[in-house]
């Protein structure tokens, strides 16, 4: 997805900054919070009450969504703190592709909850569920991150606060979806606009959906305009919810859709609410006014980037006859499935016959996408081409990443 798509995925969200322009109460478990706009802060009705309270009120804060840098966690540090996801999914890819990137985490003891790069100094990993990933940059106890565009959305709600430094970190693929039994009422239901007109659903008997994304969930389904909803929530094994009459519906991950097949169930058309990847995510404030925070994300972009590019590609090396290196070079060209960055790099392969030193081969040098690789070698034998090696590509470092330039412009940098 492009960071364009994402973005307007977030705009859909309605942003606290969406509000009034001054303090908005909004309902937390034990307090109201209020978020004053102008200083772009929180702060809780209970702040000045006995310390034991307070500790009460901010962890309870701690678990909801902020809106930046309350005051309550505005700790003096000068560390760069970067959240990966400790377990799930995502754990396991993420240090994978860290690792390729040579930011290789390091860990000493699997049970600790806090690790280090050491390609990066003045950075620490924390090891967190990616929801408290996301919630941690809203409280300014994290500045990076890397989770899933579902997590982003559910649990930062289209907080300005979050930024996208990289949009498509190539794993995590997944869609959010809505989906219904492929039986009973629903049989011959394959849409929204179906399963929204429905006779069935009433005030008294809504459509029961059952769902671990409680915000995106009830936006989506208004925005669809269904009138007779109602939500329910699980932690896991959402698809065993309809069988067991407890939900009409689903709302959850799909990647492969065995899980949906395996229980009966089927996604409609216009029921996806979002397709996901793994991000690299920022916090605004911490990339503005956190010493080492841009530093450090630069390095990681980069590094990403340059992955990123190479990893679809092999390096081809060949010797090809011809008469000179341009007569190289265009027989190349003309043909589609090869290109270096620029063109081919084409260099002469000398040899001594009869005394004379003379090119005889030109070697070039090319990149080629892992999947065309033997369709190449096929088309480099055609044009003349022979001794063919083909090495891994770690990095294409090429200009500055757009990525890049798009961030500082986000950040009026
Ligand atoms: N089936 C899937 N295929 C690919 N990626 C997925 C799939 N399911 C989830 N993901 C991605 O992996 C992330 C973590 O999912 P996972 O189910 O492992 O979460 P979790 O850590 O168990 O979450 P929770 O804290 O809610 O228990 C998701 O947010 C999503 O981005
Ligand atoms: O389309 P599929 O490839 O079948 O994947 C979909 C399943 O993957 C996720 O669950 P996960 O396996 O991560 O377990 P969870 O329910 O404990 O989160 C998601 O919640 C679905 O149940």
């Amino acid at each position: 997805m492009s960071i364009k798509a994402a973005a307007s995925q977030q705009q859909l969200l309605p942003s606290l900054s969406t509000y009034s322009n001054v303090s908005v109460p909004i309902l937390l478990k034990s307090s109201s919070v209020f978020y004053d706009k102008r200083r772009g802060l929180r702060f809780d009705s209970l702040r000045c009450q006995s310390s034991s309270a307070s500790t009460a009120v901010s962890k309870d804060l701690s678990t909801q969504v902020g809106n930046g840098f309350p005051e309550s966690n505005a700790v003096e540090r000068n560390v760069v703190r970067l959240g990966l996801p400790s377990k799930g999914r995502m754990a396991t890819d993420t240090l994978d592709l860290l690792k390729d990137c040579q930011l290789a985490v390091r860990q000493v003891n699997p049970r600790q909850y806090v690790a280090d790069i050491p390609g990066l100094s003045n950075l620490e990993v924390w090891f967190q569920r990616p929801k408290d990933v996301v919630r941690k940059l809203l409280t300014g106890d994290l500045d990076l991150g890397i989770v899933g565009i579902d997590t982003v959305s559910e649990f930062g709600q289209g907080n300005e606060d979050l930024i996208f430094v990289h949009d498509a970190l190539e794993y995590g693929e997944c869609r959010l979806s809505i989906a219904i039994p492929k039986y009973g009422i629903f049989q011959n239901i394959s849409s929204m606009d179906e399963l929204a007109t429905m006779p069935e659903w009433t005030e008294n008997r809504p459509l029961r959906i059952t769902t671990g994304f409680t915000y995106l969930g009830p936006k989506f389904v208004k925005e669809k305009g269904l009138k007779h909803v109602k939500f329910s929530t699980a932690d896991g094994a959402l698809e065993a919810a309809p069988a067991m009459g407890i939900a009409d519906a689903i709302l959850d991950l799909v990647s492969s859709g065995t899980t949906l097949r395996e229980n009966n169930l089927k996604e409609i058309k216009g029921g996806t609410v979002l397709e996901s990847q793994a991000v690299f995510v920022a916090s605004k404030r911490a990339l503005l006014q956190r010493k080492g925070v841009l530093e450090a994300t630069h390095e990681m972009l980069e590094r990403l980037e340059a992955h990123l590019r190479a990893v679809g590609q092999f390096t081809v090396t060949a010797n090809m006859r011809g008469s000179s290196a341009e007569e190289v070079a265009e027989c190349v060209l003309e043909q589609t499935n090869f290109r270096g960055l620029q063109g081919p790099t084409v260099s002469p392969v000398f040899s001594k016959k009869n005394g004379e030193v003379k090119p005889d081969y030109y070697a070039i040098v090319i990149c080629v996408p892992k999947k065309q690789l033997y369709d190449s070698v096929c088309q480099l034998r055609k044009i003349g081409g022979s001794g063919v090696l083909v090495s891994p590509l770690t990095y294409i470092f090429d200009e500055e990443p757009p990525r890049w330039r798009k961030l500082l412009d986000q950040l009026n940098l």
